[in-house]
């Protein structure tokens, strides 16, 4: 496929191992849907069933194989000739077809799954490599449980693989038990002792069960293999198989330490990735690598802040470079004044001194209380911010809502900059605290609307109440927002008696009263 020696052939098995995952199975169109988009990623290799095992995986396979221009479609066997003859079958229609026959080799599997001896093991080796290698030129075969083989039978079996025509020859590690220096000695070694190594590519399949499947794949590739199997998102039986998003960008990223190319278009990795987890419903952690939802956004005021002085300082490789449009700037209670004014500008605010340091502080006390901050959070802040610069300012509150008594509500004010306190029972706390609230003024207002939304998402989102009151003809809104409805909506009442003060003096002057 390749003459180049750093170029390591990527093989994709999202649509086999990767369906092995539990609750991952797709239907036909779905696979064709993920089929494709492989191609457009740029795999070399895609392993689209196992065609024995169904009807359903039968036809994905021979659909697949209609579908695909350019890539090698493949699909698995087990060492018997039904196995091989229903894949040769499947993959009659693909332009580069490839049948994968796999056999156990470790003792453990050899004399308890598959009850054979190691003789009778080499015996099914051979003819049944021989008899895919009739029906196809592209043959590969992977000793299942390779890295817990004996050395020397190991060599032997391989040696009798390629004898029989094998042209790729991959060591699974099947239950993901090695360690990257292991693997990449023992990569070596296989090249370096099995006669006509040379005849075949070396590929590398590992599990995920100690969370080493990309390291152990990558040392592989250190110790001569130039194929490596993989899944999108890591997806497969059990902990998973090696992220192929993750061993491509460690090659494209450390191309100092790791030489090595493939054929992937990196821009595509993320839309693969989300194409893959909606039709598998298997979420991406968010902490994972490449592709999780946390992978390019920064919460921490410090890297923040050297995000926004130069992205190199806390990103190693771009968000473009995986096809995300940017990274992300999370506002969070860790986040500093540098991100806080960036995303103020991205809103469309242009604050002074003052009124930033005072958006600021009500920002930080909000993100104590608050998971999650949106942008409609940091506008209902500095909308409410701006409010507070009015005649009478809420200071402080408490409000009773119990069975055993009626409610009421006691509010602590700044009026004109004296100090007041208000206080009423009521039919529930907000009709307590209108009426505490009412007695600060000397008219008739009259309230025509209430009305509570939450600015954002969650039991702790902001709630952002509207109050509209009514005066000799005059009307006007009131607006606040606050984690506690209670206080959202004094606060709105406030508002609103600011501006009827405001409106009253507009029209007479003279009988401001409040
Ligand atoms: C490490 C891996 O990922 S291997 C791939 C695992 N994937 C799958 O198993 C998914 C698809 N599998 C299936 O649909 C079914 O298991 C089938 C169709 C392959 C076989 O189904 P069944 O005939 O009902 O057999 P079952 O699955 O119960 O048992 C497996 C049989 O295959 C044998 N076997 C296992 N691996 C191999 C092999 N590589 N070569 C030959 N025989 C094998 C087992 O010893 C057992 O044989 P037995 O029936 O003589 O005891
Ligand atoms: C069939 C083989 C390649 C496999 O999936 C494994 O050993 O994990
Ligand atoms: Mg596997």
């Amino acid at each position: 496929m390749t003459n180049d020696k750093n170029r390591v052939i990527i093989f994709d098995t999202t649509l086999r191992d990767g369906e092995q995952s539990p609750g991952c199975s797709m239907t036909l169109n779905e696979k064709l849907r993920v089929a494709e988009a492989l191609e457009h990623l740029g795999v070399d290799v895609i392993e689209a069933g196992f065609a024995i095992a169904s009807n359903g995986d039968f036809d994905a396979i021979s659909q697949i194989s209609q579908l695909l221009k350019n890539t090698s479609v493949c699909s698995l066997s087990r060492a018997s000739f039904k196995d091989i003859d229903r894949a040769a079958e499947a993959l009659k229609k693909a332009v580069r077809p490839r049948i994968h026959t796999f056999i156990s080799t470790s003792p453990l599997h050899m004399e308890h799954k598959l009850q054979m001896t190691p003789e009778e093991v080499i015996g099914r080796i051979h003819d049944s490599v021989s008899y895919a290698r009739n029906l196809c030129d592209d043959v590969e075969w992977s000793c299942e449980d390779g890295t817990r083989t004996e050395e020397d039978f190991l060599y032997r079996s391989i040696e009798v693989a390629i004898k029989a025509g094998a042209t790729t020859i991959n060591v699974p590690d099947t239950v993901g038990y090695t360690t990257p220096d292991e693997y990449e000695i023992m990569m070596r070694k296989i090249i370096e002792n099995v006669p006509n190594s040379d005849k075949a590519i070396f590929s590398t399949h590992c599990h995920n069960d100690l969370g080493l499947a990309v390291a152990n794949s990558i040392a592989a590739v250190q110790g001569g293999a130039r194929q490596v199997e993989c899944t999108i998102n890591g997806i497969g039986e059990r902990a998973g198989n090696a992220a192929l998003e993750e061993i491509i960008m460690a090659f494209r990223t450390r191309q100092d330490a790791l030489p090595y190319h493939t054929n992937i278009v990196t821009e595509n990795i993320t839309k693969t990735s989300r194409l893959v987890s909606s039709v598998t419903g298997l979420e991406v952690q968010h902490n994972k690598a490449i592709v999780g939802a946390n992978a390019f956004a920064h919460e921490s005021g410090i890297h923040q802040d050297g995000m926004l002085k130069n992205a190199e300082t806390y990103e190693i490789m771009t968000p473009e470079s995986v096809g995300l449009k940017k990274s992300e700037l999370v506002m969070g209670k860790h986040s500093g004044r540098h991100a806080f004014k960036e995303k103020l500008k991205d809103l469309g605010y242009d604050l002074g001194d003052n009124e930033f340091m005072s958006a600021f502080t009500r920002f930080k006390d909000l993100a104590d209380v608050k998971k999650t901050l949106y942008d409609d959070d940091i506008i209902a802040i500095v909308d409410e911010d701006r409010r507070d610069n009015e005649h009478m300012k809420l200071e402080s509150w408490s409000f009773i809502c119990d069975s055993w008594q009626p409610s009421s509500a006691t509010f602590g004010l700044l009026v004109d900059g004296e100090n007041l306190t208000v206080s009423s029972k009521g039919n529930g706390p907000v009709d307590a605290s209108f009426k505490a609230l009412r007695t600060l003024t000397d008219g008739e207002p009259h309230l025509e609307l209430y009305q509570v939304h939450a600015v954002t998402r969650g039991t702790d989102a902001q709630a952002e109440v509207t109050v509209r009151l009514e005066e000799n003809g005059k009307t006007v809104n009131g607006h606040g927002a606050h984690v506690d409805t209670l206080v959202a909506s004094a606060k709105a009442y406030v508002n609103a008696l600011n501006k009827l003060k405001v409106k009253r003096a507009k029209t007479a002057p003279e009988a401001l009263t409040l």
